[in-house]
């Protein structure tokens, strides 16, 4: 279960979170973040997981989450990722294994049967000697998520993982959270495409500075929704 408990988020003078209150009681579900640019959508995942200083908290079964981080897999946007680091495919997913071992741990068996299985699992196994700049977007998010997944944590958070990627990529990796939803993963997505989150999320949070709604994706997505929190003047969608 997770829980976020009055989490009030100020930068500099700007007040980008107001009382955020959320109970996710259930496990195996996916969840989709949405709501105009500048709603504050990455701010909420970056202040549950503590990378920003936001007031209240957010806890996972009852406990302040940041006192178990290796619950939690998150998968920040990718244009917040340095590229030029010249690190393989197969190697990056390597380095995802030691963000849960820590590092200058001799590397497990299992760590390599599990890479691996990730990438044939994420149709990456052909592009495994190649290096991460010499990816398509599409090419690149799988890793991304493949490298994530080295790591076991039952709840995992994605910044807009479908952004500028390819029809095929985007499959295979909603394959692939649909399958870690039925092993009871709690997935929580920003997104911000409309056509696809009805398919996409059993239910969704529309947030834009606080919570406007939070439920099943097709009542979300009511156009009286869509009016009231993304196509106010002067928010574009
Ligand atoms: N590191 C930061 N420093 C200063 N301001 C920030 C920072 N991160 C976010 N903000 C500000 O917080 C507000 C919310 O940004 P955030 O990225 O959380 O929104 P978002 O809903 O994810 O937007 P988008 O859909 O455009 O990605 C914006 O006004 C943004 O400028």
């Amino acid at each position: 279960m997770l829980q976020v408990k009055n989490m009030d988020l100020f930068i500099g003078q700007q007040h980008i979170l107001h009382d955020v209150n959320l109970t996710i009681e259930s496990s195996g579900e996916l969840i989709g973040i949405m709501g105009p640019n500048g709603a504050g959508k990455s701010s909420l995942i970056k202040s549950i997981l503590g990378e920003f200083n936001a007031t209240g908290e957010a806890f996972w079964n009852g406990k302040p989450l940041k006192q178990q981080l290796t619950q939690l897999t998150y998968i920040p946007q990718r244009n917040q990722l340095d590229l030029d680091f010249p690190i393989t495919v197969k190697d990056s997913l390597i380095t995802g294994y030691y963000q849960t071992s820590g590092w200058f741990r001799p590397i497990k068996k299992e760590a390599y049967i599990k890479r691996d299985r990730l990438l044939a699992d994420l149709q990456l196994t052909d592009l495994k000697d190649k290096t991460l700049n010499q990816l398509s977007g599409g090419q690149l998010q799988r890793v991304l998520l493949a490298k994530a997944l080295m790591k076991d944590g039952d709840l995992l958070c994605l910044d807009e993982p479908f952004v500028g990627i390819d029809f095929r990529s985007e499959e295979i990796m909603i394959q692939i959270l649909r399958q870690l939803k039925s092993e009871g993963k709690l997935i929580l997505i920003v997104h911000h495409d409309i056509h696809k989150a009805k398919a996409y999320f059993d239910r969704i949070l529309l947030l834009n500075r606080s919570i406007k709604f939070f439920g099943s994706a097709s009542e979300a997505l009511s156009d009286e929704n869509i009016k009231e929190v993304f196509l106010k003047e002067g928010v574009t969608l």
